[in-house]
């Protein structure tokens, strides 16, 4: 799901056809829609008041939601919604966690309003609720989170959203870990906006790949967000939101524990899990300023299989060049090969055997740099910009953004890639995964 901007309403437009079907909703009820997968669908608020994930619907306004986007619009007193165009599915429910959704937030803006109060010179109750979303793939934690960062926004108050979830990524693009302060209600269509992110490149949709690695940038950006909140009262009281990857078993449940502990998260919400619920209440049992609160998943949420989710990818890739309704005009540049360093992150020995003493096993160097011959393999690469001045500081730095490669030309040794602005990169040092794309 794409979500962010500063309110729902960007794309409007008067739908011209004469087939707009109107829903009435009653009281905590909601629309649930997926958009068909061809053309947009226009809907409006006629009347009432109603919110999706979080963030008010302004009344009487078209609104245009993109192919395939998936949504439900809810009431928490009454609405008419008119639509216009076609849909998968759309259907009423009035079914759904909601309640408790937002019962957790009045808990939460409770905790807000203590810090904001405390004096700034004790760390420990000055600091807002660091919620942590954690369930099963597709079980509503990226909605539950635009939920909670949109009603804390709506109430003043700028949390911080930070997205681990290397395998969707909701700020940026897949294969990322980052962060942003979230200040207005966020827009279910224009995504949030990436002028104030903080942005880590894993490299891989999954952590298996290196999950070392994963650990340590989870533990760059959880220090660079400590020297903020130290800095800033404000962010401080509002806390933060983060979502997590969908893996929450074996390796994924692990990478979970250490994302509480490095995050110092002290709420952590299960949605839809006795088991893992239970699993974590016990492991953080020695901690107890840590809350573990079990919540009910949506039965409106969509499941999505492995091949929708790596389309998913692709579309979330071109978005951030093309824009959701190519509205971004990104530039295709001519770079000589001497021009740029590529990195890969890992993998390798990190001494060869003889070096090492006698029975003792080569291991992977997680943070290991390997320099990137530039040549026919790198074509459809999607390269991190790392912010790094040396090749020393890449691991320990945020990246500025992505360019994708277009072109190879071995002969004359050139590269011609795809930036999402004109002019020269901010640094020669990128940074390569497994993350590619093919531009349809
Ligand atoms: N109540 C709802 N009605 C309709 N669609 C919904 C509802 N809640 C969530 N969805 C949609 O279902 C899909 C999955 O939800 P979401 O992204 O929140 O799950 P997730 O647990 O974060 O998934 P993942 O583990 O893949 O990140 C999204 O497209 C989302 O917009």
């Amino acid at each position: 799901m794409a979500y962010g901007g500063a309110a729902v309403g960007g794309m409007s437009s008067i739908p011209s056809s004469t087939s707009i079907r109107q829903v009435k909703l009653d009281k905590e009820s909601e629309l649930r829609i997926e958009v068909g997968i061809d053309s947009p669908l226009k809907l409006r608020l006629v009347n009432g008041t109603a919110e999706i994930f979080g963030t008010e619907l302004p009344p009487e306004i078209w609104i245009s939601f993109p192919p395939r986007l998936k949504f439900a619009v809810f009431t928490w007193s009454s609405a008419t919604i008119e639509m216009d165009g076609v849909t998968e599915t759309d259907y009423t429910a009035d079914e759904t966690p909601m309640i408790s959704y937002v019962n957790v937030h009045a808990v939460l803006e409770g905790r807000r309003s203590r810090a904001k109060a405390a004096s700034t010179d004790d760390p420990g109750s000055s600091q807002g609720p660091r919620v942590i979303v954690i369930g099963p793939t597709d079980s509503g934690k990226s909605s539950l989170s635009a939920m909670l960062l949109s009603w804390a926004a709506k109430q003043g108050w700028k949390p911080t959203f930070v997205d681990l979830d290397i395998g969707q990524g909701s700020i940026i693009i897949p294969g990322c870990i980052a962060a942003t302060p979230v200040e207005m209600p966020i827009d279910p269509v224009e995504g949030i906006p990436l002028e104030m992110s903080l942005v880590y490149y894993f490299g891989h949709p999954t952590p298996s790949a290196n999950a070392d690695l994963y650990k340590v940038l989870v533990k760059e950006l959880s220090q660079i967000l400590e020297r903020q909140f130290a800095g800033n009262a404000e962010s401080r009281a509002a806390g933060m939101v983060i979502n997590t990857m969908g893996w929450v078993e074996g390796l994924g449940y692990e990478l979970l524990l250490h994302s509480i502990d490095t995050l110092n998260a002290n709420v952590v919400l299960v949605i839809g899990q006795d088991k893992l619920c239970s699993m974590l209440k016990d492991v953080l049992r020695k901690k107890p300023n840590v809350d573990v609160v079990k919540l009910q998943k949506s039965g409106g949420v969509v499941s999505r299989n492995a091949k929708v989710r790596q389309k998913a990818r692709g579309f979330r890739i071109r978005e951030y060049f093309y824009g959701l309704t190519n509205d971004l005009s990104p530039h295709s540049n001519v770079a000589n090969f001497s021009d740029l360093h590529v990195y890969k992150v890992g993998g390798g020995p990190q001494a060869p055997r003889s070096a090492l003493p006698i029975g003792a096993e080569p291991t992977a160097d997680p943070t290991r740099l390997v320099p990137v011959n530039i040549n026919r393999d790198v074509l459809h690469v999607v390269l991190a910009v790392s912010y790094a001045k040396e090749p020393s500081e890449i691991i320990s730095s945020n990246v500025a953004g992505f360019i994708y490669v277009m072109d190879i030309d071995v002969q004359r040794k050139t590269i011609t890639y795809l930036a999402p602005s004109l002019g020269e990169l901010p640094s020669k040092y990128l940074i390569m995964g497994s993350l590619t794309w093919v531009e349809t």
